[in-house]
């Protein structure tokens, strides 16, 4: 395999999260982003606080993916070779991703804490460009009426672990991390309190002296997130009943 995936471990993390800090090129950074910013426009989804594109397409209402591949671009070389060289998704459905969502990010915006929900096996795989970030986990809100008290809560609760991803890295998180917590991106310029003792992957960052001050100024950050989702329907299937 070349590459021991239990170097990569986030060891001070109760659950399975690896970090690989040069996970692709400088080049290959390059001409992600520029795939990413060349979509036609339609491409992407406005949301109030970032912007978003779903590859290969949306899920139905049910969460069921209409079978297609993935663009070539989000394939190689992240997915074949990479992906499969780590065994990434060896244990999931369909032992590979088979849907992306890129997330754009600019400074002062980010993603409530939420669970990605049951449509995806429980693991995420992300690729960071463009610039850092500091991603958060929290504990579940306990008791009744939990969505009101994410809303509440979610801004102002500290979270229990961060992460924070370097441009060019890989997040690998599964299992009870997206399970049993929720996570979110803060809504700021400005990524402060950054620490051995506050950032979880401190020991696995390419480079730790430009944090040194403890914060990091936020730039556009993009990130490819790479999920597999349970069921997928063939199109011939569906256009069968619309005979
Ligand atoms: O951009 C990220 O790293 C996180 C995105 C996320 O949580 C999501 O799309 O569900
Ligand atoms: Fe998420």
């Amino acid at each position: 395999m070349g590459f021991d995936v239990e170097l990569a471990r986030i060891s001070a993390l109760p659950n399975d999260a690896f970090y690989i800090s040069d996970f692709i090129t400088e080049a290959e950074e390059d001409w992600l982003l520029q795939k990413v910013t060349s979509a036609p426009l339609p491409r992407w989804t406005h949301l109030s606080h970032r912007r978003l594109q779903t590859w290969p397409s949306a899920l139905t209402k049910s969460n069921v993916l209409l079978a297609s591949p993935l663009p070539a671009w989000l394939r190689a070389p992240i997915i074949e070779p990479r992906f499969q060289k780590l065994g990434i998704f060896n244990d999931s459905p369909h032992q590979a991703p088979n849907h992306v969502l890129v997330n754009e990010y600019r400074p002062g915006q980010g993603i409530m804490p939420h669970e990605d929900g049951a449509a995806y096996y429980p693991i995420v795989a992300t690729v960071s460009l463009g610039a850092p970030i500091v991603l958060e986990f929290y504990d579940k809100p306990i008791g009744r009426d939990t969505a009101a008290k994410t809303e509440e809560t979610g801004r102002t609760n500290r979270p229990r672990y961060r992460i924070l991803q370097e441009r060019r890295s890989l997040l690998v998180t599964g299992d009870k991390m997206y399970t049993e917590l929720l996570h979110g991106i803060a809504e700021t310029a400005r990524d402060e309190n950054l620490a051995p003792e506050t950032i979880c992957n401190w020991d696995l960052l390419r480079d730790q002296e430009v944090y040194r001050s403890g914060w990091s100024e936020r730039g556009t950050r993009t990130s490819l997130t790479y999920r597999d989702v349970h069921h997928v329907a063939k199109i011939g299937n569906t256009m069968k009943f619309l005979r």
